[in-house]
């Protein structure tokens, strides 16, 4: 129900200076009146919009004071959810603000379920839905580049181009509507041609923008990068590196590492999620072999695998049965402990991989060439963040996906002679696929997806 007044904690749950209760709908600021005692005796229902009041806050049933906090109050529609706001800025101390939200929900609020902030702000039009998908990865941003694209989302980048887009797709759609009208007229062969030439430029916009939608996907995701290689090789020993702290137990015992272990690091304004596991092995240890069965799962999912070696020896049964494993995957093999005596067949393992470094993780060497290597791999004639309109979901890429081979199918209907009103079809398809992404024109259940992800007090 839109038109309830909603309740949560918009901090994060924990210690700290402040916490804030905020409520939003048409019955905020009476339910926070039941609530809120002025210290001067102020009724806060006579509050000016965007001020703020001191006070308590005051349990009705009991009289107990709770807390002294700042109330500040926002009248709709000038707010984040176009609804009244009121907010409750509390001592932040875990118990003071949980007393304080359950004292306004006995008085008359529901508590918001996560992401409703924000999709109130949708359903109420202040933003469309790739903007208030916008929200979620602005507040996950690990590094600056994903924080500027998020931005950019929310401010409507994204939603711009899509509309645009549309708008030209409407423009084909009506084209075709006015030749229909007539159909005794042969359809002139310019207005067919300035037509698909049309429909074209529309197919190569959203190209643009598929394209270049997995690099956008690694700055909303991060770039999964998962540590393989057979036990002992110093896979430990480089997340370490990388992370620059001992975060992993390094020792000369193969086996060591038996559990998945997950860290983000952020190389040149690339979010990584880097993976270590278990050297992969037969082994009877029945814990060690969970993680080796771990490592296995781990690498089937990653965008990048770091394929570890010991140059100092030949390559063994262990490393082969791995390159099968990792075959048709990006990788970026690594020859390790180069301080040694090399014993490993260098020209055969170049012969079989494209990215092959040197390294000597004890001795601190090749940890920037394995940076710069995952960075170059991943903007591979690619582009980076810097203004460019950059698709970093999913769900936007899929869309895309569809609006094309729509539009695709279109201009083929067309060039083909069939009669026009059947290409205009599949134009009405690909529009609607389009309108999916900003929200125009979506499924109930999408939205509610979308907002189960975010988290509680959005
Ligand atoms: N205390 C507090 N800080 C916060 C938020 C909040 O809800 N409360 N926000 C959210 O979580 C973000 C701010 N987002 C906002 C987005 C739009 C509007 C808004 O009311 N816009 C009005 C303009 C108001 C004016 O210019 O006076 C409008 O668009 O009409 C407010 C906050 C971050 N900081
Ligand atoms: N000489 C030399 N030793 C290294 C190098 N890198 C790692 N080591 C050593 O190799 C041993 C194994 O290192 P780890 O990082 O634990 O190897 P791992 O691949 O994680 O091993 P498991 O978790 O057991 O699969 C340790 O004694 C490291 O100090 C290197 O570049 N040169
Ligand atoms: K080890
Ligand atoms: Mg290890």
């Amino acid at each position: 129900m839109l038109n309830d007044t909603i309740a949560a904690i918009s901090t994060a749950i924990g210690e700290g200076g402040i916490g804030i209760v905020r409520l939003s709908g048409d019955k905020s600021l009476e339910i926070a009146s039941k609530v809120f005692k002025s210290a001067k005796g102020k009724d806060i229902k006579e509050m000016r919009s965007y001020s703020m009041a001191y006070g308590y806050i005051v349990d009705p049933e009991t009289n107990e004071i709770i807390d002294e906090v700042i109330l500040s109050y926002m009248k709709a529609p000038n707010t984040y959810t176009r609804e009244d706001i009121v907010e409750i800025n509390c001592h932040g101390g875990v118990l003071a603000v949980k007393k304080v939200l359950s004292v306004v929900l006995k008085s008359g609020a529901r508590l918001a379920e996560p992401g409703e902030f924000t999709k109130r702000a949708f359903l109420n039009g202040r933003i469309d839905l790739s903007q208030a998908e916008a929200v979620i990865d602005l507040i996950r941003a690990k590094t600056d580049d994903s924080l500027n694209l998020a931005v950019n989302q929310l401010k409507g980048k994204l939603s711009q181009k899509i509309n645009s887009l549309m708008d030209k797709l409407l423009g084909c759609l009506a084209h075709i509507e006015a030749t229909v009208d007539f159909p005794e007229d042969d359809v002139d062969e310019l207005v067919v041609n300035k037509l698909v030439s049309d429909l074209q430029f529309i197919v190569s916009e959203i190209d643009y923008l598929i394209k270049n939608a997995e690099s956008g996907k690694i700055f909303r995701e991060g770039l999964r990068t998962t540590i393989v290689g057979k036990p002992n090789v110093g896979k430990s020993s480089l997340l370490n590196a990388l992370l620059e702290e001992k975060r992993a137990i390094v020792t000369d015992i193969p086996g060591t590492t038996r559990d998945v272990i997950e860290e983000y690091i952020n190389i040149d304004g690339v979010p990584i999620v880097l993976v270590d596991t278990a050297g992969i092995r037969k082994t009877d240890d029945i814990v060690e072999n969970i993680g080796v069965e771990k490592s296995k799962e781990y690498l089937q999912n990653a965008d990048l695998i770091l394929f570890m070696l010991d140059a100092s020896r030949p390559l063994e049964k262990e490393d082969e049965e791995i390159i099968d494993l990792i075959k048709g995957k990006n990788v970026i093999a690594i020859l390790n402990k180069m301080d040694l005596p090399t014993a490993i067949d260098v020209d055969y393992v170049k012969g079989r991989f494209k990215h092959v470094v040197n390294a000597s993780v004890k001795k601190e060497h090749g940890i920037d060439e394995i940076k710069k290597a995952i960075v170059d791999l991943v903007f591979e004639g690619r582009v980076s963040s810097k203004n460019e309109i950059l698709v970093t979901n999913v769900r936007h890429k899929d869309a895309l996906v569809k609006a094309k081979e729509s539009i695709v199918k279109g201009i083929e209907t067309i060039k083909s002679g069939l009669p026009l009103d059947l290409a205009s079809v599949e134009l009405k398809d690909s529009y609607l696929k389009l309108g999916e992404i900003t929200g125009n024109i979506v499924a109930e259940d999408i939205i509610d997806r979308i907002f189960c992800d975010f988290c509680i007090g959005k």
